[in-house]
């Protein structure tokens, strides 16, 4: 202890008393604001080693928390832009470290030769992984998406040859026509009719996703109808994959603690697969009973993934079990539904950020249709599968639309044996990968110094598209787990956007916000609030 070393024979024992008592709370003060000064000296030592780990690193690293406190700013704004500023001063690839008590630790890059490593050369090295499946799982299950090994290789196998059948095929351009004819234009003229301001994003959503459940398991939910009648799975659905993206920026233990505890974003998790459960379950039993009473013929007739799976056999020859077909609804559903409608979302938005794009696209659908033998400008206009293939230039611009803002922003692969990537960087087994495709069409070295303007020339070689390598625009994946629905995709966005742009000018509502919200795909998070004007007289354009 410290002690004063004063004399104090001269004061009386009152003012002793109070001498003393004044020199305690003087040294007592002096002690702490020594332990404050020490600790705060320790801070600002700290601060600066974890503050200069940035230009090294990417980011600032704390003792014990690690990068966590970054990520949380990240998270208030746009997170995918946030990424992108650090993948582009580290030259594409970055090391997450997250606090010691997590799981957050991972290799963050966007660097087209580690891409390619990673989804083709080395692609039996980079499995999905069990931190990847456990944390979607509850939404997932074992479908498509969220399997590695035997489990996805025979989802892949019969989807694959079921996609490039000529059946699906056919199936998949009338469904596109049926319902855009008979369901969005309808639903269009009444807004327009009425002059009011809708949520396009809504619409798209609703288009795609009687679409998906048309082709994919042989039911339509009539989502896209006058009245827009609402559907409690598609609200189930978005919070479902909002609050399991949560879990992958949340440490495994606290997320798995809440679960248990049924708190917070679980809470809403759990209800929301309760919904989306309820829907595949619907569809597969009806979809069961339709069977039972229908002919073998018939049965041959029906051309729908679920019906396909449900004659297979499983390893131990029983037919699937039903939640082995949920999951496979489910995934599908997230395969076909969320992403060429958020993909057309921005399409729409960018097109309202630059007109001259959207004359250009009008031009070309104008001279495509206007080279028909029998073209009557009186008919009303449908578009023929051969004039679809023929848009090169929307093509073009639903591409550089997917380049600048792809339907899956981020994606996510484990290490199973050491490894290096191209670019350098060690890759312990065990070690997670994130491949952030949203920077990759923001990165100067990928696309060039105007990488962040909306081009479609780009994509253009003497008129004609010209596609891009996989692991320089992976809005698709690449390699063996290459988007098995691309081709439709492509035909269904175009299909539905040149029908739209040919009838009406799409004008944003002023001052709407516009930006990304979190989750798997990425939806725009305040929708895409619009009007639509009808176009003086396109038949004159045709003229
Ligand atoms: C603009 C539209 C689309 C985009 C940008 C897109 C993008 C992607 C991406 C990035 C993946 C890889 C996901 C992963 O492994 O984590 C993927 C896989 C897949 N996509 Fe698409 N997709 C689109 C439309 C569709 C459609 C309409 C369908 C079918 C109805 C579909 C079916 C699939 C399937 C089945 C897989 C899984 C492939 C596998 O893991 O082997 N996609 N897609």
């Amino acid at each position: 202890m410290i002690t004063p070393t004063h004399n104090f024979t001269s004061f009386s024992d009152d003012e002793l008393a109070g001498n003393f008592l004044s020199w305690r709370t003087f040294f007592f003060f002096f002690r702490n604001a020594q332990v404050v000064e020490i600790f705060l000296a320790f801070f600002v030592f700290v601060a600066i080693h974890s503050l200069r780990q940035k230009k090294r690193q990417g980011l600032p690293t704390w003792p014990v928390l690690g990068m966590l406190p970054s990520l949380v700013w990240g998270l208030q704004g746009n997170m995918y832009e946030w990424i992108t500023d650090v993948l582009c001063q580290q030259n594409g690839t970055f090391r997450f470290r997250g606090p010691w008590f997590s799981s957050l630790n991972c290799v963050v890059t966007a660097d087209p030769r580690n891409l390619e490593h990673l989804l083709k050369t080395k692609f039996p090295n980079f499995p999905k992984g069990h931190y990847f499946r456990d944390t979607v799982r509850d939404l997932l299950g074992d479908g498509i998406f969220n399997a590695d090994d035997e489990t996805w290789q025979r989802q892949r196998k019969t989807a694959s040859i079921e996609f490039h059948s000529t059946k699906f095929r056919k199936l998949t351009t009338e469904s596109s026509l049926q319902l855009v004819h008979s369901r969005l234009l309808p639903v269009l003229e009444n807004a327009v009719n009425r002059s009011i301001s809708f949520d396009l994003q809504d619409i798209l959503l609703r288009l795609t996703f009687d679409n998906v459940c048309m082709i994919a398991f042989g039911v339509d939910p009539g989502c896209l109808s006058l009245g827009l009648p609402q559907i409690p799975f598609a609200r189930a659905f978005e919070d479902a994959t909002g609050a399991t993206i949560l879990r992958f920026v949340t440490p495994t233990c606290i997320w798995k603690a809440m679960r248990y505890l049924d708190l917070g974003s679980e809470k809403k998790l759990k209800r929301s697969i309760k919904g989306v459960d309820e829907f595949a379950e619907n569809v597969i039993k009806t979809r069961k009973k339709e069977l039972s009473v229908q002919s073998s013929d018939d049965k041959k007739q029906r051309s729908d993934l679920l019906t396909v799976f449900m004659g297979l056999k499983d390893e131990n020859g029983q037919p699937f079990s039903d939640k082995f077909l949920r999951d496979i609804c489910v995934n599908f559903i997230l395969a076909g539904r969320d992403t060429s409608s958020v993909a057309l979302s921005w399409f729409f938005w960018l097109l309202d950020q630059n007109p001259h794009i959207e004359d250009k696209i009008l031009a070309e659908i104008c001279k495509i249709v206007k080279e028909r033998e029998d073209f009557d400008p009186k008919t009303p206009l449908v578009f023929r599968p051969e004039e679809i293939k023929k848009m090169d230039y929307l093509q073009a611009a639903l591409s550089e639309a997917l380049r600048l803002y792809p339907s899956v922003p981020v994606d996510h692969k484990e290490v199973v044996e050491d490894d290096i990537f191209p670019d350098g960087s060690l890759l312990k087994k065990g070690t997670k990968v994130i491949y952030a495709i949203y920077t990759m069409g923001r990165m100067e070295a990928i696309w060039g110094k105007d990488c962040r303007e909306f081009k479609p020339e780009r994509w253009l070689k003497d008129g004609r598209f010209m596609s891009e390598s996989a692991y320089k625009f992976t809005a698709f994946n690449g390699g063996p787990r290459l988007c098995l629905g691309k081709d439709f995709a492509y035909y269904q966005m175009k299909f539905a956007a040149a029908s739209i742009i040919h009838r009406y000018h799409v004008k944003v509502v002023k001052d709407h916000p516009v930006g990304p919200k979190l989750a798997l795909t990425m939806y725009m998070k305040h929708g895409l609030k619009v009007n639509l004007s009808r176009r003086d007289n396109p038949s004159q354009l045709l003229t």
